[in-house]
Protein backbone atom coordinates (compact mmCIF):
# COMPACT_ATOMS: atom_id res chain seq x y z
CA UNK A 1 0.00 0.00 0.00
CA UNK A 2 1.03 3.14 -1.13
CA UNK A 3 0.60 6.81 -0.61
CA UNK A 4 1.43 10.14 -2.13
CA UNK A 5 2.62 12.53 0.02
CA UNK A 6 2.96 16.26 -1.14
CA UNK A 7 4.38 18.04 1.30
CA UNK A 8 4.75 22.10 1.47
CA UNK A 9 5.52 21.95 -2.40
CA UNK A 10 5.58 25.78 -4.12
CA UNK A 11 7.12 25.87 -7.52
CA UNK A 12 7.74 29.19 -9.11
CA UNK A 13 8.19 29.87 -12.78
CA UNK A 14 9.78 33.20 -12.88
CA UNK A 15 7.61 35.49 -11.47
CA UNK A 16 4.35 32.77 -11.24
CA UNK A 17 4.12 30.81 -8.47
CA UNK A 18 2.59 27.41 -10.16
CA UNK A 19 2.23 25.71 -6.73
CA UNK A 20 2.09 27.59 -3.49
CA UNK A 21 2.83 25.58 -0.25
CA UNK A 22 0.49 22.51 -0.85
CA UNK A 23 0.69 20.15 1.45
CA UNK A 24 -2.29 16.71 1.43
CA UNK A 25 -1.70 13.17 0.77
CA UNK A 26 -3.27 10.48 -1.43
CA UNK A 27 -4.35 7.50 -0.01
CA UNK A 28 -4.13 3.52 -1.20
CA UNK A 29 -7.33 1.61 -2.13
CA UNK A 30 -9.70 4.82 -3.51
CA UNK A 31 -9.65 7.26 -6.91
CA UNK A 32 -9.04 10.30 -5.92
CA UNK A 33 -10.54 13.17 -8.18
CA UNK A 34 -7.34 16.28 -8.95
CA UNK A 35 -9.69 19.50 -9.22
CA UNK A 36 -9.24 22.75 -9.80
CA UNK A 37 -9.58 25.74 -13.10
CA UNK A 38 -7.29 26.02 -15.74
CA UNK A 39 -3.60 26.91 -14.31
CA UNK A 40 -4.79 25.94 -10.99
CA UNK A 41 -1.15 23.98 -10.90
CA UNK A 42 -2.80 20.34 -11.10
CA UNK A 43 -0.38 19.45 -14.04
CA UNK A 44 2.69 20.67 -12.33
CA UNK A 45 1.91 19.11 -9.37
CA UNK A 46 1.78 15.64 -11.55
CA UNK A 47 5.34 16.74 -13.10
CA UNK A 48 6.76 17.32 -9.90
CA UNK A 49 5.54 14.13 -8.61
CA UNK A 50 7.39 12.25 -11.23
CA UNK A 51 10.28 14.52 -11.27
CA UNK A 52 10.00 15.74 -14.56
CA UNK A 53 10.50 19.18 -12.82
CA UNK A 54 12.37 20.10 -9.94
CA UNK A 55 10.29 21.84 -6.72
CA UNK A 56 11.25 25.63 -5.66
CA UNK A 57 10.41 24.38 -2.10
CA UNK A 58 9.07 20.91 -0.42
CA UNK A 59 8.73 17.59 -2.11
CA UNK A 60 6.26 14.69 -3.08
CA UNK A 61 7.09 11.09 -1.75
CA UNK A 62 5.37 8.51 -3.06
CA UNK A 63 6.01 5.38 -0.20
CA UNK A 64 8.11 7.38 1.46
CA UNK A 65 10.87 8.46 -0.86
CA UNK A 66 10.90 10.49 -4.03
CA UNK A 67 10.21 9.15 -7.55
CA UNK A 68 13.66 9.05 -8.74
CA UNK A 69 14.83 7.42 -5.78
CA UNK A 70 12.73 4.52 -6.67
CA UNK A 71 14.77 1.83 -8.35
CA UNK A 72 12.17 0.65 -10.61
CA UNK A 73 10.03 3.35 -10.80
CA UNK A 74 7.90 2.26 -13.81
CA UNK A 75 7.10 -0.65 -12.19
CA UNK A 76 5.79 1.63 -9.10
CA UNK A 77 4.13 4.51 -10.44
CA UNK A 78 2.31 4.48 -13.86
CA UNK A 79 1.27 8.21 -15.00
CA UNK A 80 -0.25 9.68 -18.26
CA UNK A 81 0.66 12.72 -18.78
CA UNK A 82 0.46 13.63 -22.24
CA UNK A 83 -1.13 11.09 -24.33
CA UNK A 84 0.75 13.00 -27.58
CA UNK A 85 3.96 12.07 -26.54
CA UNK A 86 4.57 8.76 -27.46
CA UNK A 87 6.59 8.29 -31.10
CA UNK A 88 4.06 8.60 -33.90
CA UNK A 89 6.30 6.95 -36.47
CA UNK A 90 6.29 3.69 -34.06
CA UNK A 91 3.34 1.26 -33.64
CA UNK A 92 1.66 0.98 -30.20
CA UNK A 93 2.87 -2.44 -30.04
CA UNK A 94 6.53 -1.59 -30.64
CA UNK A 95 6.03 1.90 -28.23
CA UNK A 96 5.24 -0.35 -25.27
CA UNK A 97 7.85 -3.05 -26.45
CA UNK A 98 10.11 -0.22 -25.96
CA UNK A 99 9.25 1.04 -22.61
CA UNK A 100 9.02 -3.11 -20.95
CA UNK A 101 12.18 -3.66 -21.89
CA UNK A 102 13.74 -0.29 -20.70
CA UNK A 103 12.62 -0.88 -17.56
CA UNK A 104 12.97 -4.54 -16.88
CA UNK A 105 8.78 -5.37 -17.36
CA UNK A 106 7.89 -8.89 -18.11
CA UNK A 107 7.28 -8.44 -22.36
CA UNK A 108 4.19 -10.54 -21.65
CA UNK A 109 2.68 -7.26 -20.34
CA UNK A 110 2.64 -5.73 -23.39
CA UNK A 111 -0.64 -7.86 -24.81
CA UNK A 112 -2.29 -7.63 -21.46
CA UNK A 113 -2.14 -4.16 -21.37
CA UNK A 114 -3.23 -3.88 -25.07
CA UNK A 115 -6.11 -6.18 -24.26
CA UNK A 116 -7.11 -3.82 -21.00
CA UNK A 117 -7.01 -0.87 -22.96
CA UNK A 118 -9.33 -2.03 -25.96
CA UNK A 119 -6.26 -1.32 -28.43
CA UNK A 120 -5.38 -5.22 -29.23
CA UNK A 121 -6.74 -4.84 -32.95
CA UNK A 122 -5.22 -1.42 -33.35
CA UNK A 123 -1.43 -2.58 -32.15
CA UNK A 124 0.48 -2.81 -35.54
CA UNK A 125 -0.82 0.61 -36.70
CA UNK A 126 1.62 3.03 -36.30
CA UNK A 127 0.43 5.59 -33.76
CA UNK A 128 0.30 8.45 -35.86
CA UNK A 129 -2.89 7.13 -37.62
CA UNK A 130 -4.58 6.92 -33.90
CA UNK A 131 -7.39 8.86 -33.22
CA UNK A 132 -7.37 11.08 -29.93
CA UNK A 133 -9.64 8.66 -27.91
CA UNK A 134 -6.85 6.00 -29.05
CA UNK A 135 -4.09 7.76 -28.13
CA UNK A 136 -5.37 8.49 -24.98
CA UNK A 137 -6.13 4.25 -24.89
CA UNK A 138 -2.44 3.70 -25.96
CA UNK A 139 -1.20 6.20 -22.82
CA UNK A 140 -3.45 4.58 -20.31
CA UNK A 141 -1.64 0.72 -21.60
CA UNK A 142 1.66 2.33 -20.74
CA UNK A 143 0.68 3.48 -17.86
CA UNK A 144 -0.36 0.20 -16.37
CA UNK A 145 2.55 -1.69 -18.20
CA UNK A 146 4.76 -1.59 -14.73
CA UNK A 147 1.57 -3.34 -13.07
CA UNK A 148 1.55 -0.43 -10.70
CA UNK A 149 0.63 0.44 -7.19
CA UNK A 150 0.42 3.98 -7.83
CA UNK A 151 -1.69 5.62 -10.90
CA UNK A 152 -1.44 9.51 -12.29
CA UNK A 153 -3.71 10.25 -14.41
CA UNK A 154 -4.05 13.69 -16.37
CA UNK A 155 -7.54 14.54 -17.81
CA UNK A 156 -7.87 10.43 -18.85
CA UNK A 157 -11.25 11.24 -20.42
CA UNK A 158 -9.68 13.23 -22.56
CA UNK A 159 -11.01 12.91 -26.36
CA UNK A 160 -12.68 9.57 -25.37
CA UNK A 161 -15.93 8.41 -26.68
CA UNK A 162 -19.16 8.06 -24.20
CA UNK A 163 -18.25 4.30 -23.92
CA UNK A 164 -14.77 5.20 -23.63
CA UNK A 165 -15.29 7.22 -20.41
CA UNK A 166 -17.65 4.57 -18.87
CA UNK A 167 -14.56 2.13 -19.46
CA UNK A 168 -12.26 4.63 -18.06
CA UNK A 169 -14.69 5.12 -15.18
CA UNK A 170 -14.89 1.41 -14.02
CA UNK A 171 -11.02 0.66 -14.90
CA UNK A 172 -10.18 3.35 -12.30
CA UNK A 173 -12.35 1.94 -9.76
CA UNK A 174 -11.62 -1.49 -10.73
CA UNK A 175 -7.72 -0.05 -9.69
CA UNK A 176 -8.82 1.32 -6.50
CA UNK A 177 -10.62 -1.65 -5.71
CA UNK A 178 -7.31 -3.68 -5.21
CA UNK A 179 -6.27 -1.32 -3.09
CA UNK A 180 -4.33 1.01 -5.37
CA UNK A 181 -3.25 4.78 -5.16
CA UNK A 182 -4.75 6.39 -8.12
CA UNK A 183 -4.76 10.27 -8.85
CA UNK A 184 -6.80 12.00 -11.41
CA UNK A 185 -7.13 15.61 -12.88
CA UNK A 186 -9.94 16.56 -14.13
CA UNK A 187 -11.82 20.10 -14.42
CA UNK A 188 -15.00 18.27 -14.89
CA UNK A 189 -16.89 18.00 -11.76
CA UNK A 190 -19.97 15.71 -12.51
CA UNK A 191 -17.71 13.67 -14.36
CA UNK A 192 -15.42 13.31 -11.44
CA UNK A 193 -18.40 12.62 -9.16
CA UNK A 194 -19.00 9.44 -11.17
CA UNK A 195 -15.76 7.75 -9.98
CA UNK A 196 -14.19 9.75 -7.20
CA UNK A 197 -14.04 8.55 -3.53
CA UNK A 198 -12.05 11.57 -2.35
CA UNK A 199 -11.43 15.48 -3.47
CA UNK A 200 -8.42 17.41 -3.65
CA UNK A 201 -9.53 21.41 -4.93
CA UNK A 202 -6.47 23.49 -5.88
CA UNK A 203 -7.28 27.23 -6.96
CA UNK A 204 -4.48 29.40 -8.14
CA UNK A 205 -1.58 26.60 -6.74
CA UNK A 206 -3.18 26.56 -3.43
CA UNK A 207 -5.27 23.69 -1.45
CA UNK A 208 -8.82 24.82 -1.44
CA UNK A 209 -10.63 21.88 -0.66
CA UNK A 210 -9.19 17.88 0.72
CA UNK A 211 -11.97 15.99 1.71
CA UNK A 212 -14.45 12.70 1.07
CA UNK A 213 -16.67 13.64 -1.98
CA UNK A 214 -19.91 13.54 0.50
CA UNK A 215 -18.92 15.74 2.62
CA UNK A 216 -17.32 18.20 0.15
CA UNK A 217 -21.06 18.32 -1.39
CA UNK A 218 -22.24 18.67 2.02
CA UNK A 219 -20.22 21.38 3.46
CA UNK A 220 -20.18 23.76 0.18
CA UNK A 221 -24.05 23.38 -1.44
CA UNK A 222 -27.10 25.68 -0.26
CA UNK A 223 -30.14 23.70 0.58
CA UNK A 224 -32.65 24.51 -2.27
CA UNK A 225 -36.38 24.03 -2.34
CA UNK A 226 -38.52 24.15 -5.91
CA UNK A 227 -41.69 24.62 -5.12
CA UNK A 228 -45.30 25.30 -7.58
CA UNK A 229 -48.51 25.87 -6.35
CA UNK A 230 -51.79 27.54 -7.95
CA UNK A 231 -51.00 30.92 -7.35
CA UNK A 232 -47.23 31.80 -7.33
CA UNK A 233 -47.39 35.26 -6.74
CA UNK A 234 -49.12 34.51 -3.75
CA UNK A 235 -46.60 31.73 -2.70
CA UNK A 236 -43.49 33.88 -3.45
CA UNK A 237 -44.91 37.32 -1.37
CA UNK A 238 -46.11 34.95 1.39
CA UNK A 239 -41.96 33.37 1.21
CA UNK A 240 -40.61 37.18 1.19
CA UNK A 241 -42.54 38.09 3.94
CA UNK A 242 -41.20 35.17 6.07
CA UNK A 243 -37.97 36.67 5.36
CA UNK A 244 -37.03 34.38 1.93
CA UNK A 245 -35.57 35.31 -1.19
CA UNK A 246 -37.98 33.17 -3.98
CA UNK A 247 -37.18 33.24 -7.35
CA UNK A 248 -39.96 32.89 -9.75
CA UNK A 249 -39.13 31.16 -13.25
CA UNK A 250 -41.39 31.48 -15.95
CA UNK A 251 -43.21 27.99 -15.62
CA UNK A 252 -44.87 28.74 -12.30
CA UNK A 253 -41.94 27.39 -10.04
CA UNK A 254 -40.25 29.01 -7.28
CA UNK A 255 -37.19 28.00 -6.13
CA UNK A 256 -36.22 29.16 -2.58
CA UNK A 257 -32.70 28.97 -1.21
CA UNK A 258 -31.87 28.33 2.46
CA UNK A 259 -34.80 26.32 3.61
CA UNK A 260 -36.18 22.70 3.45
CA UNK A 261 -39.56 21.60 2.01
CA UNK A 262 -41.27 21.05 5.27
CA UNK A 263 -40.67 25.12 6.17
CA UNK A 264 -41.90 25.88 2.53
CA UNK A 265 -45.24 23.06 2.98
CA UNK A 266 -46.00 24.47 5.97
CA UNK A 267 -45.86 28.24 4.81
CA UNK A 268 -48.21 27.53 1.99
CA UNK A 269 -50.55 25.83 4.26
CA UNK A 270 -50.49 28.47 6.16
CA UNK A 271 -51.71 30.26 3.34
CA UNK A 272 -54.38 27.95 1.73
CA UNK A 273 -52.61 27.21 -0.71
CA UNK A 274 -52.72 23.68 -2.44
CA UNK A 275 -49.08 22.57 -3.43
CA UNK A 276 -48.52 20.93 -6.91
CA UNK A 277 -45.16 20.06 -6.50
CA UNK A 278 -42.54 20.09 -3.89
CA UNK A 279 -38.61 19.29 -3.74
CA UNK A 280 -35.86 19.39 -2.21
CA UNK A 281 -33.00 19.83 -4.51
CA UNK A 282 -29.30 19.12 -3.39
CA UNK A 283 -26.81 21.10 -4.98
CA UNK A 284 -24.82 19.10 -7.51
CA UNK A 285 -21.21 19.13 -6.81
CA UNK A 286 -20.54 21.35 -9.71
CA UNK A 287 -22.31 23.96 -7.80
CA UNK A 288 -20.25 23.48 -4.71
CA UNK A 289 -17.48 23.07 -6.84
CA UNK A 290 -17.82 26.51 -8.62
CA UNK A 291 -18.92 28.23 -5.57
CA UNK A 292 -16.22 27.05 -4.10
CA UNK A 293 -13.45 28.31 -6.51
CA UNK A 294 -14.95 31.06 -7.81
CA UNK A 295 -12.64 33.48 -6.89
CA UNK A 296 -9.66 31.48 -7.96
CA UNK A 297 -11.13 31.08 -11.65
CA UNK A 298 -10.96 35.03 -11.81
CA UNK A 299 -7.67 35.41 -11.50
CA UNK A 300 -4.42 33.70 -13.70
CA UNK A 301 -1.81 32.39 -10.99
CA UNK A 302 -0.52 35.02 -8.41
CA UNK A 303 2.75 36.77 -9.31
CA UNK A 304 5.19 36.66 -6.32
CA UNK A 305 4.73 40.76 -6.37
CA UNK A 306 1.59 40.12 -5.54
CA UNK A 307 1.56 37.27 -2.93
N1 LIG B 1 6.94 25.38 -17.90
C1 LIG B 1 6.27 26.46 -17.47
N2 LIG B 1 6.77 27.70 -17.60
C2 LIG B 1 6.09 28.77 -17.17
N3 LIG B 1 4.89 28.73 -16.57
C3 LIG B 1 4.31 27.53 -16.42
C4 LIG B 1 4.97 26.32 -16.85
N4 LIG B 1 4.16 25.28 -16.55
C5 LIG B 1 3.06 25.81 -15.97
N5 LIG B 1 3.16 27.15 -15.89
C6 LIG B 1 2.16 28.06 -15.27
O1 LIG B 1 1.84 27.54 -14.01
C7 LIG B 1 0.44 27.68 -13.72
C8 LIG B 1 -0.15 26.32 -13.41
O2 LIG B 1 -0.22 25.56 -14.61
P1 LIG B 1 -0.68 24.04 -14.67
O3 LIG B 1 -0.54 23.58 -16.07
O4 LIG B 1 0.01 23.26 -13.61
O5 LIG B 1 -2.22 24.16 -14.26
P2 LIG B 1 -3.38 23.09 -14.45
O6 LIG B 1 -4.18 23.15 -13.20
O7 LIG B 1 -2.82 21.78 -14.85
O8 LIG B 1 -4.22 23.72 -15.64
P3 LIG B 1 -4.95 23.01 -16.87
O9 LIG B 1 -6.17 22.45 -16.29
O10 LIG B 1 -5.22 24.18 -17.76
O11 LIG B 1 -4.00 22.02 -17.44
C9 LIG B 1 -0.14 28.39 -14.93
O12 LIG B 1 -0.20 29.77 -14.64
C10 LIG B 1 0.82 28.08 -16.02
O13 LIG B 1 0.82 29.11 -17.00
Amino acid sequence: MTSIDVLDLTKEYGTTRAVDRLTFRVEPGRVTGFLGPNGAGKSTTLRLALGLDRPTSGSVLIGGRMYADHDEPLRLVGALLDAQAAHGARTARDHLLALAVSNRIPVRRVDDVLEQAGIASVAKRRIKTFSLGMRQRLGIAAALLGDPEVVLLDEPSNGLDPEGIIWIRELMRDLARAGRTVLVSSHLMNETATFADHLVVLGRGRLLADTPMPQFIAAHSVRRVRVRTTDPERLSAALARAGHTPVLADDGRCSVDGVTAADVGILAAAEGLPVLELVDERASLEDAYLALTAGAAEFAAPSLQEA
